[in-house]
């Protein structure tokens, strides 16, 4: 028997971040959205806990319990005094190391899958805070749909959405480390008062409404220009997306992945094709939003 669970990558449609904490990490005001790009996980038993992937960018993803997924499984395991011997097996479709938490999904979906297989019952509060263990991202990998993330981006609440959003996905080649990225954010802000982060009432309002042209204006990540120092050659990409005609363009999280807002679905396919003939980026993906979290299928 084996139990397999989807969950969508994501896109940080406002990033707000504050000044670095006593504990490294940085106060957030995350305005998070689930996107229609999937990876797949299947938890079969077996002799020992054990990890195996594939999809693009597979050779990146380390297998030993490094692995989110294989973390999910141990914590989960420990806290329920259960044996945690279960094959993972990722089947990727989310960029490796694009700042669109696909490592934070394959943790979220491992846990919901072997909560399935292992019966365990755990209250949804007991999975949530094993997630927020996890990482700050891997909350709202469970969760999926909209929703604002504080503290370090765990603690979550809920966003009403109106409509379907229209995205397209430049995936970069190689990846950006979460880390540096915010390590160039602090370098950039030295000596500066970073104010604290504040969820805006333009963009939560564009969300509830579902109009495109409202959240084109609203979108804001505060880590694009420590992702853009870091790899400069991203504003190319961003103004390719922007001259095929996105309504917005911006990095997706801690990136290297960038992110354009269509006004439709046709425009996204335009815009898809458009930077992929632009040599700016390694592929484009389009993709619908909100997508529903971590779902057994
Ligand atoms: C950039 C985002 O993806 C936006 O959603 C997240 O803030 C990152 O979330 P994540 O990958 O789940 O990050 P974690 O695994 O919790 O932390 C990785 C590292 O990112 C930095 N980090 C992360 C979250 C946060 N609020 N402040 C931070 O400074 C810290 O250096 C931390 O050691
Ligand atoms: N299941 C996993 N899938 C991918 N990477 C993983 C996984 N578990 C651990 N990692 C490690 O995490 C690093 C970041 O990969 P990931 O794909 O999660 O990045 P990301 O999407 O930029 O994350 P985020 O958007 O949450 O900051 C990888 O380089 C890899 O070493």
């Amino acid at each position: 028997m084996s139990v397999t669970v989807r969950v969508p990558a994501k896109v940080n449609v406002q990033l707000a971040v504050g000044g670095v904490r006593d504990d490294g990490y940085h106060d957030l005001a995350n305005v998070f959205l689930a996107v229609g790009l999937y990876d797949e996980i299947t938890v079969t038993p077996a002799d020992s806990l054990t990890v195996s992937c594939s999809g693009p960018g597979a050779d990146q993803v380390p297998l030993d319990r490094t692995n989110l997924a294989a973390r999910a499984a141990e914590l989960l395991a420990a806290r329920y005094g259960i044996d945690p011997a279960v094959h993972i097996h990722i089947d990727k479709d989310i960029p490796v190391a694009g700042g669109m938490a696909g490592g934070s999904a394959d943790g979220a979906g491992a846990l919901l899958a072997c909560d399935a297989l292992w019966s365990t019952g755990a209250p949804r509060e007991d999975l949530l805070d094993i997630c927020a263990d996890l990482g700050s991202d891997v909350p709202f990998s469970l969760v999926g749909g909209a929703a604002l993330g504080t503290g370090r981006g765990e603690r979550l609440t809920v966003l009403p959405v109106g409509g379907t959003f229209h995205w397209v996905f430049a995936v970069a080649e190689g990846g950006l480390s979460t880390p540096a990225v915010y390590r160039e954010f602090d370098r950039l802000h030295d000596g500066v008062d970073v104010p604290p982060p504040v969820a805006s009432p333009l963009l939560l309002d564009a969300l509830r409404t579902g109009d495109p042209g409202a959240l084109a204006a609203a979108l804001v990540n505060d880590l694009q220009p420590a992702a853009l120092s870091l790899r400069p050659a991203l504003a190319d990409t961003l103004r390719t997306g922007t001259d095929a005609g996105a309504l917005a363009a911006l990095v997706s999280g801690s990136g290297p992945t960038t992110a354009f807002l269509a006004k439709d679905a046709d425009a996204a396919g335009q815009i898809a094709e458009t930077l992929l003939a632009s040599g700016t980026c390694r592929t484009a993906r389009v993709a619908e939003a909100p997508a529903p979290g971590a779902t057994i299928l």
